[in-house]
């Protein structure tokens, strides 16, 4: 764990002394588009026309952010428009690594050690964090956005030239709906677990575990009525909210202290979980060794052994009851 001040990589743990305790996430920085008619974004100068063969993603099985973009490139048919580099699951004291060990790929594109290199490569005197998912530009060497949510949006629609472009995950007739949904699932869930997790007093993690339990009790009631989060079709939502789910009993109720009831236990969300776990192509992104490694081998201040636990037994190939929405 660590981050780059001016180009320089330093070995430092997330900062909670000014925030009470509270993990605070911060923005990512690199925030441009890859549009189909390569015309920049509102508000952005530089622009990235879609093309075949150009980008590349940059990613860790293990985590939640990067996986999101790993299912769109699957179930967008992407495989042979976007390359794709996976770290190590270890993130120690150089952060992210290429180490080629364990199914993860080594840079594919450089060679490089770290991924604090490609983020310098880019931008020799950055300051910042250094995560992942990154979507990489070939020709002008450099990073058009490190931002998952922004990365998934470009993979539903610029490429659909070469995809699979009948699949539209964030469908205008939706949109409204799906980003409500994004407003509860982001803070409460998908950032709520780290806060819990991340947290160094008493009170930043209750305040953390009290929104993420309601927000789930309040998805599991929506998920009692409609088979997915915005009625009958898969959308972005509930790609957003699976790789945390995911996550959720193997590591987040162990590791992170979000252990008022498992997912398991919600008979709703457990069966949606595993509906679109079988979504064909879904599976074959889980790495559920690099998940388990990842967070209980990296995060030393929470797990000082660094002990992998070997349980719990999971099996979201199991039969699901949402097929009674029809
Ligand atoms: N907002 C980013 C967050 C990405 C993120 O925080 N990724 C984590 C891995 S799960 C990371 O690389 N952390 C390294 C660090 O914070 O130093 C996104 O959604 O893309």
């Amino acid at each position: 764990m660590g981050q780059l001040v001016e180009g320089k990589w330093h070995d430092v743990w997330y900062p909670t002394k000014e925030t009470g305790g509270r993990f605070v996430r911060p923005d990512a920085p690199w925030r441009d588009w890859v549009t189909a008619d390569g015309q920049p974004a509102p508000g952005r100068s530089r622009g990235f026309k879609a093309e075949p063969g150009r980008y590349h993603l940059y990613v860790s099985w293990a985590c939640p952010w990067a996986h999101r973009t790993l299912i769109f490139r699957v179930l967008k048919k992407l495989e042979e428009v976007i390359s794709v580099s996976v770290v190590h699951h270890y993130m120690g004291k150089d952060g992210w690594t290429f180490r080629a060990e364990d199914g993860a790929t080594g840079d594919r594109l450089y060679g490089s050690q770290f991924l604090h290199q490609i983020y310098t490569r880019a931008d020799p005197s950055y300051t910042g964090r250094v995560t992942v998912p990154v979507l990489w530009d070939r020709q002008t060497e450099t990073i058009v956005n490190n931002e998952s949510s922004e990365i998934i949006r470009m993979l539903n629609s610029a490429f659909d030239e070469w995809g699979d472009a009948s699949l539209d995950f964030y469908s205008k007739e939706l949109r409204a709906e799906i980003d409500a949904v994004n407003a509860l699932v982001y803070p409460a869930i998908n950032n709520g677990v780290y806060r819990a997790g991340f947290a160094t007093t008493q009170e930043a993690y209750e305040e953390a575990f009290r929104e993420l339990f309601a927000a789930l009790d309040t998805l599991e009631d929506r998920l009692s009525r409609q088979r997915y989060l915005v009625g009958d079709r898969i959308t972005e939502a509930d790609w957003r909210l699976i790789t945390t789910l995911l996550r959720f009993d193997p590591v987040y109720v162990g590791h992170f202290k979000c252990n008022l009831r498992r997912i398991a236990d919600y008979p709703n969300l457990s069966n949606f979980l595993r509906d679109l776990y079988q979504v064909p192509g879904v599976a074959g992104t889980v790495n559920m060794h690099h998940i388990k490694s990842h967070y209980y081998g990296s995060h030393r201040t929470i797990n000082p052994t660094g002990i992998v636990p070997l349980g719990p037994a999971l099996d979201y190939s199991a039969p699901h009851d949402r097929a009674r929405f029809g």
